[in-house]
């Protein structure tokens, strides 16, 4: 859906903030953008709209060279939600969601009505929400409009600048929860930008890890943390405490999928380290290991890498909930 090939990015004064990129992102797949500041996220994420032409390369979407696109058109079709969110500060929220389509032509009262949809799917009651000045809400129901003006005008893809930044931590694992079921709802192809790597593994599909300018690691979260691909990502992710965590959280029977009747190429006890089962799940090409009982050996259910994701997922919440 998108594609990157060999872009780079050298601003006038020299800098090459990105530099020979290719990678992809497929239909209805979120993958984060991840690494340091000033590693290049950004400018990555404002070459897909056209806010900045890359030097060379190009960039396809839906099989097409943006370059030749008309970069009004294509920002219709492209939701930009940044963490200043730049909601219009004399519109009502039910006003600033139903801008774009109204720009679009959508009649008025479609598009407020449209626009009253997507409040009440991120969460806001429109009767209550809807009449409110930005300055009547609070930094995460600001954020939840700016997700919700995003998608307002439907576009097959949204690009998402530290859409959860600005809030504080307990509002922003709610945010980044209920942004996860609306976007299993919603599907659309999403590159989101982060600094921070347990963001990134929770939201994403696929991990791009950045170093300067370039990709170091392109990979799904549970790949990245437990075969990180090279000396710095080791050191990115390992300066994280989600590393650490796969060491001391055991598999539980909640983690597994049930097992379909073949017999898994390798098998861990319940109880066992993620680290533990992660090594044995990349050891093997299956995806997939068997988990036994220790006590009576019998399979208990087959874990994933997804698996491994939920239960690391879980440690966190139960680690927040602890201290
Ligand atoms: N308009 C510009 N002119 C010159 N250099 C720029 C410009 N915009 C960005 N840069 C430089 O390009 C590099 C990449 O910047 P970019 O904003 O893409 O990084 P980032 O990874 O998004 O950083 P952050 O996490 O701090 O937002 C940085 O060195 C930055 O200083």
């Amino acid at each position: 859906m998108i594609r990157f090939e060999h872009v780079t990015k050298r601003y006038a004064d020299g800098t090459t903030a990105v530099d020979d990129l290719s990678f992809e992102v497929a239909e209805g797949e979120l993958v984060t953008l991840v690494g340091p500041s000033g590693c290049g996220k950004t400018t990555t994420m404002k070459m897909v709209n056209r806010l900045v032409e890359p030097t060379s390369g190009r960039i396809l979407l839906g099989g097409e060279d943006i370059a030749a696109a008309d970069p009004v058109q294509l920002r219709r079709r492209i939701g930009y939600v940044i963490q200043q969110v730049g909601l219009f500060p004399h519109k009502t929220v039910l006003e600033n969601t139903a801008t774009v389509p109204q720009l679009v032509g959508t009649p008025k009262a479609a598009a407020r009505a449209r626009a009253a949809e997507l409040l009440e799917l991120v969460g806001l009651d429109p009767s209550v929400y809807g009449g409110r000045y930005p300055a009547q809400l609070s930094g995460g129901q600001r954020q939840r409009v700016g997700v919700a003006r995003a998608l307002a005008a439907d576009p097959p893809v949204l690009l998402m600048d530290e859409p959860f930044g600005a809030v504080d931590p307990v509002v922003r694992e709610r945010l980044q929860n209920e942004f996860l079921a609306l976007q299993k709802t919603v599907r659309k192809t999403i590159l989101l930008v982060t600094h921070d790597l347990e963001e990134a593994v929770r939201l994403g599909d696929r991990i791009a890890v950045y170093g300067a300018g370039t990709i170091e690691q392109f990979d799904r979260p549970a790949a990245v943390l437990g075969a990180p691909a090279n000396a710095y990502v080791a050191s990115f992710v390992g300066a994280d405490r989600g590393l650490k965590r796969l060491a001391v959280t055991p598999v539980r029977a909640a983690d597994l999928e049930p097992a379909d009747g073949t017999a898994p190429e390798a098998t861990v006890p319940l109880g066992s380290s993620l680290r533990e089962a992660l090594a044995a799940l990349l050891r093997q090409d299956a995806g997939r290991i068997g988990v036994a009982d220790p006590e009576s050996g019998r399979l208990a259910g087959v874990l994933t890498p997804q698996g491994v994701h939920r239960a690391l997922r879980r440690a966190e919440s139960a680690e927040d909930g602890g201290s």
